[in-house]
């Protein structure tokens, strides 16, 4: 990454904190470039929250240098956040009042005038699809309301960066499909969005690039393809649809698993480019014409079961080896 220490959102250099005699945070390094989205991925327990609540000036870290939005945080935590906005697992809203009255309190809390309140509550509950429930207390509104009603809060005090700590665990798909939708607005609009989660398929949709923690270390760190390669299970899967071309693609190529029923042919593989262009090559020198080639990555599970539960990983930062040609055959036939 090419990124200058000033193009970056949120920087932490060995970051630690204890409570106790246990260790939550054990040197992380972290680097957020300006208008991206870093997920920080953990089981639970890992320092997710612990990490958001330091880079969100709740918590002191016992070391570390960090950064956020420019200032540093030891010196100038004021200026943090000035340029933050954090909604946490705990909602902020307040039941008992309306969901226009919820902003415009946060409209005080920022020192906003009046007429100016208002038109920022307006135009928020507008954005964000609630001002049919504007006048309506937030007890009665969904989960997903809720939710989208807490970031609106959030972005009363227009915050560059914005904290997210597990923003959709308990909606439903579509209210999850919804505050996706919302997270990417507000990236391509430049804002930097820091989310933790333990949804695999979230930090897989939205991340520029994904960390995973366990034991107080980041144990990877990657964009959401490249932390798939570092678990196996990828391959390249080869279809005919002529059933001779199948059997001498078949006896050609030996280190390949056969599935003669679907006439399809599957080559271990990382999926890198490096790969692709090897398993090219050697169909080309065997004179092999797949009808169609398609690559399968593991998906963000197997990487997280990996990476948190102790199974064997590629260790970063080497590459996914090429696969060799085989000197003996070796067909499984399903
Ligand atoms: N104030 C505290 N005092 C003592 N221990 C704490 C405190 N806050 C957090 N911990 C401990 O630190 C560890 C990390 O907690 P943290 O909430 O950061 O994890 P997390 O990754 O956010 O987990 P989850 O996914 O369950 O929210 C846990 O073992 C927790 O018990």
């Amino acid at each position: 990454m090419t990124t200058t220490t000033h193009e970056l959102a949120i920087s932490a250099t060995g970051l630690c904190k204890a409570y106790g005699d246990k260790t939550v945070l054990d040197g992380i390094d972290l680097a957020v470039p300006t208008g991206t989205v870093f997920s920080l991925l953990g089981p639970n327990g890992a320092g997710k929250t612990t990490a958001v609540k330091i880079l969100s000036t709740l918590v002191t870290s016992d070391a570390g240098e960090l950064r956020v939005g420019g200032h540093d945080l030891a010196t100038d935590a004021h200026a943090v956040r000035t340029a933050i906005g954090v909604t946490g697992q705990f909602s902020a809203v307040d039941g008992l009042i309306t969901g226009e009255e919820n902003m415009l309190l946060m409209a005080d809390l920022h020192h906003l005038s009046r007429q100016e309140g208002r038109r920022v509550a307006a135009e928020l509950l507008e954005r964000f699809d609630l001002t049919e429930a504007a006048k309506k207390p937030a007890s009665t509104y969904s989960g997903g309301m809720k939710r989208r009603l807490d970031l609106a809060m959030t972005l009363v005090g227009d915050p560059r960066i914005i904290f997210l700590d597990e923003p959709t665990t308990g909606l439903d798909p579509r209210s999850r499909h919804n505050m996706w939708g919302i997270i990417r607005e507000l990236v391509a609009g430049g804002t930097t969005v820091f989310l933790t989660t333990q949804y695999l398929d979230e930090a897989d949709e939205l991340a520029d690039h994904i960390a995973v923690l366990n034991d107080g270390k980041l144990v990877a760190e990657g964009s959401a393809e490249e932390l798939k390669r570092l678990v196996p299970g990828g391959h390249v899967r080869l279809r005919f649809t002529d059933p001779d071309t199948y059997r001498s693609a078949a006896t050609a190529l030996r280190e390949v698993t056969r599935f003669d029923e679907t006439l399809s042919l599957q080559i271990p593989s990382g999926g890198s480019q490096r790969e692709l262009r090897s398993i090219l090559d050697w169909l080309d020198a065997a004179d092999i014409e797949a009808d169609e080639l398609t690559v399968h990555t593991p998906d963000l599970d197997d990487v997280f079961f990996a990476l948190t539960g102790g199974a064997k990983v590629a260790h970063q930062p080497s590459r996914p080896s090429v696969p060799s040609v085989p000197n003996q055959p070796k067909e499984n036939v399903r």
